[in-house]
């Protein structure tokens, strides 16, 4: 028994505990996951020091005092040497140690975290892979692999590689998108896909239509002064995704009623940006009465069109309509309810905030450089012939039209950081690089699609890359925006015909777009935040109607 005045008994027990600390670590903490228990083991670890005051107090004869100071070295001792162990092995002898990358990086993600602690996660990325190369140790068991060679390994349906457990942090809701288990998703992805086949894309082009008509509409009203684009995008799309998706009329375009439903959307995501690399740190925070309040308060807000649409009877199909067909043909227990509460916040935020993004950047470089908009209108009127929307035949007639929207997509992914996954066993092989199994790996899409081994002139806007000057694309490979395969956008042919029609009904609608006085488009460019999917910064544009 440890006598508190003696030096020598405390340092030998405090021995003791630091030999636990590094043995737990490698013969436990070394191996698996334990990010998804997270928020249990900060329950073990205060239940296991409760544990030894108890037990102290109980086999000796100190006060609760002295019991407490021992407990205190003795838990200090075990931590010590946790992570004593934990910190060599990551520096020296972990598989990840050849890795270029930086220093504090190879010790713990919390590096990662602090370096994108404003939410640029994209661009750091971006820089890393310019000083470090294709290959960046950015945490101890993370690579960020900027070589389109890995997509087809990584991301392809036929890769071995599986959702990181990044996608777990919403937890307990579940989704299409957050699912890791294969099997289920595909299952899931088979019913969904219902919502996105080609007649039932069909279905919604009128509704989407009626949208861009109200959309240039309120453009007329405002036509000569200037207006933020990046709102207006977001009510464009979220009124399209609450009719398509949800059945339901937002009239975000018309009042402002419901204009604080995108803003807490990006609220609710705010941590999403610096936390990515510490995922487990998610479900703790979710449960913090005040930090997981926006995220509370989004759920609550889906959870409560979830309840309307439940409720409703659609005359014409929309993307929940799948959805609810599913729960209703189950046995509505909890994980039900979480599947389609769950789903229908992705299709909130996949519908919405992705398409408004795409089309707030893609309407900077037409503001920006007004042979754009001649270049399009010298396109699209011939094709229209007189007509209000592109005929499907004509649709690939339409070279520089697709040529904007690809480029848009390609400089400005909507969500540009990339889809962690985590190598099985046996590793995988890159070009001539080895990454061995269990490696958290992730393809930076903002970086891939701006390097110039991938693109000439690849920070430059230029939609011709796509149709005439071939020779500006050097790795076809090189792109990423939707994801690819089975996991790959959904939404993809929809998001598309939604920003193909608003454009043609602008050049129908509008003379020009030009950036408003006092606006260089810089806030958007440099300070749009990466929530994993895009925060976006205003951008004031001034669009000048037709002359009738
Ligand atoms: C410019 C617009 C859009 C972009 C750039 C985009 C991009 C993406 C990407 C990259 C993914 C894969 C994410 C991952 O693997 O972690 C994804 C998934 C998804 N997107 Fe989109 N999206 C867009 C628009 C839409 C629209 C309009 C919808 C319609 C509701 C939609 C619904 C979905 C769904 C349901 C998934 C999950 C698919 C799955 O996991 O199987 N997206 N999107």
């Amino acid at each position: 028994m440890p006598d508190l005045t003696d030096n020598k008994t405390v340092a030998q027990g405090c021995a003791v505990f630091v030999a636990a600390g590094v043995a737990s670590h490698l013969v436990y903490f070394i191996r698996g996951n334990h990010n998804k228990f997270a928020h249990l083991w900060v329950t073990r670890a205060l239940k296991g020091i409760s544990l030894l005051v108890c037990a102290l107090l109980f086999v000796t004869r100190y006060d609760i005092l002295q019991t407490l100071v021992l407990t205190s070295l003795f838990s200090t001792s075990w931590f010590t040497g946790l992570y004593t162990s934990i910190a060599i092995y990551r520096l020296w002898f972990h598989p990840l140690s050849k890795f270029p990358g930086p220093f504090w990086a190879r010790l713990s993600n919390f590096y990662h975290a602090y370096i994108i602690r404003k939410s640029d996660n994209y661009l750091v990325m971006q820089k890393l892979h310019e000083k470090y190369g294709p290959i960046v140790r950015t945490g101890p068991s993370n690579l960020s692999v900027n070589d389109p060679a890995a997509i087809d390994i990584v991301l392809s349906n036929s890769s071995k590689c599986v959702k990181s457990p990044w996608y777990e942090r919403s937890l307990p809701v579940v989704n299409l998108h957050t699912v890791r288990d294969q099997k289920t998703h595909d299952a899931r992805r088979k019913m969904f896909s219902m919502a996105f086949s080609p007649s039932a894309l069909r279905d919604y082009e009128q509704r989407l239509v009626k949208h861009c008509n109200e959309f240039s509409h309120q453009m007329k009203i405002r036509a000569g002064k200037p207006f933020d684009a990046s709102d207006w995008f977001k009510f464009f799309a979220f009124d399209v995704m609450g009719d398509i998706g949800l059945g339901k009329e937002f009239h975000m375009m018309t009042s402002e009623t419901n204009r604080w439903i995108p803003e807490l959307l990006e609220t609710s995501m705010a941590d999403v940006g610096p936390t990515t690399p510490l995922p487990w740190i998610a479900p703790i925070l979710h449960r913090l009465p005040k930090a997981g309040t926006k995220g509370r308060q989004w759920l609550e807000f889906v959870g409560s069109q979830v309840a309307e649409r439940v409720e409703k009877q659609v005359e014409k199909a929309d993307v929940l309509t799948c959805l609810i067909a599913a729960y209703n043909k189950s046995e509505k227990k909890d994980v039900d309810y979480q599947w389609l509460r769950g789903d229908t916040r992705l299709t909130i935020v996949g519908g919405s905030d992705t398409t408004a993004a795409t089309l707030t950047f893609l309407f900077y470089y037409l503001a920006k450089d007004p042979s754009q908009v001649k270049k399009l209108r010298a396109e699209l009127e011939p094709l229209l012939n007189g007509r209000t929307r592109l005929d499907a035949k004509d649709v690939s007639k339409a070279q520089h039209l697709n040529g904007v929207i690809q480029e848009a997509l390609r400089l400005h992914p909507a969500i540009p950081s990339g889809f962690p996954r985590v190598t099985p066993d046996e590793g995988i092989t890159v070009g001539d690089t080895y990454i061995p199994g269990d490696t958290v790996v992730v393809l930076p899409v903002y970086a891939m699609q701006r390097d110039e081994d991938n693109y000439q002139q690849a920070n430059e806007f230029v939609p011709e890359r796509w149709y005439s000057k071939p020779e500006m694309i050097k790795n076809r490979d090189a792109f990423l925006t939707w994801n690819i395969g089975m996991n790959g956008c959904i939404g993809r042919a929809l998001a598309i015909t939604e920003m193909r029609d608003l454009i043609t009904n602008f050049i129908q609608n509008f003379e020009s777009v030009e950036l408003a006085p006092g606006e260089d488009g810089s806030r958007l460019l440099n300070e749009t935040k990466d929530h994993f999917t895009l925060g976006v910064k205003p951008l004031n544009l001034v669009f000048h109607a037709k002359k009738q």
